[in-house]
């Protein structure tokens, strides 16, 4: 199976990325928690290792795509009783919610359930306007900046790339080796209106709802790679039938044409501890057995305590 490792904080020296370089077949860097001039420097680092290594390696920028985040937003243990939401990126109150896509106001209805910061939150709205809602908390818990928000049974549909996005792909093709990967893929149309900016580079589709389940064939006509992903997937299904959807996904394999790697806590455990646990390992097999042809690695590398013994772990775990 191929290795894809995230990168962040934890392996931000170039000894590390190295390190990394011999067992990673790619690298991915999530956008959403970068600046530009963030994202910058992670390329320019990495083309600087790779010039020294005498090779280049796909590095998979993660872009937002149709996952919806608020803007910036001071840190809340919990946020006040009723919120007024508002067009807009920036907000200095509590009280008000900056959200940075009209598309999520164009559709909002009296009534209609948000969920923020995977699913730890929940509002109501209670009134809505061209440009603003007022919504009222169900279930509080903390929030902070560029936190995830998520219209619940109703999707927004994507119809636009946003400037974010639109910047790291500008940035990202003056790298040769940079790919890209969209976030929250629906039904294989979000290629429609990305395939025009990234031009020929391979586009990797994010399974991370639901919804998607039932268009994995669009899906599958219309990006380069399928990446099954866990995390927001266990977050908008609940976990309980995360279970059946990957197994869902795996019946349809000889339908799908397409690589399928398997992202978000593969060997979660390793974030804290050197050595992943048995299920995660016996898992992992079972999974290259079902047929999936790749994996990414994701907190265990980007902010764990052992990234260079995950790599150590998967150097050798397959020819075992
Ligand atoms: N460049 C970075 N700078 C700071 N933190 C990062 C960076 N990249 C990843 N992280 C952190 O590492 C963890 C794993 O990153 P990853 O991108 O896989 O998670 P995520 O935000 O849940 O992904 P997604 O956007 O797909 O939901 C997250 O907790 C994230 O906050
Ligand atoms: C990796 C990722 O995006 C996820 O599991 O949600």
């Amino acid at each position: 199976m191929k290795r894809v490792f995230t990168l962040g904080p934890a392996s931000e020296s170039p000894k590390i990325i190295e390190y990394f370089c011999q067992t990673a077949d790619g690298f991915r860097l999530n956008v959403a928690h970068l600046s530009l001039e963030g994202l910058k420097t992670w390329l320019d680092r990495l083309s600087s290792i790779f010039y020294n290594q005498g090779k280049v390696w796909p590095v998979i920028l993660d872009l937002q795509g149709a996952k919806m985040r608020i803007g910036q937003y001071p840190s809340q243990a919990e946020i006040p009783a009723n919120v007024c939401l508002f067009f807009g990126e920036v907000s200095a109150s509590p009280d008000y919610l900056p959200v940075p896509h009209l598309d999520l106001f164009q559709v909002l209805q009296v009534g209609d359930i948000l969920s923020l910061n995977d699913d730890r939150l929940k509002i109501k709205v209670t009134e809505v306007g061209q440009r603003q809602a007022t919504a009222e908390v169900l279930v509080n818990g903390s929030l902070s900046a560029y936190k995830g928000i998520n219209r619940l049974d109703h999707p927004v549909p994507f119809t636009q790339v946003g400037q974010r996005d639109r910047a790291a792909i500008e940035l990202g093709l003056q790298y040769e080796y940079v790919q890209f990967a969209c976030s929250f893929v629906l039904d294989g149309t979000e290629a429609e209106h990305l395939r025009p900016l990234t031009q020929d580079r391979r586009l990797i589709a994010k399974i991370e709802r639901p919804e998607s389940m039932q268009f994995l064939q669009d899906i599958d006509g219309n990006f380069d790679d399928l990446w099954f992903c866990r995390g927001d997937l266990g977050t908008q299904a609940g976990l309980r039938v995360l279970g059946a959807l990957q197994a869902q996904f795996v019946a349809q394999f000889p339908q799908l044409s397409k690589p399928k790697f398997i992202a978000g806590q593969v060997l979660e455990y390793m974030t804290y501890f050197p050595q992943p646990t048995r299920s995660e390992v016996v898992h992992l097999y079972d999974l290259k057995i079902a047929g999936f042809d790749g994996m990414v690695l994701s907190d265990e590398t980007a902010i764990g305590q052992f990234p260079e013994k995950v790599a150590d772990f998967l150097q050798d775990f397959f020819t075992i």
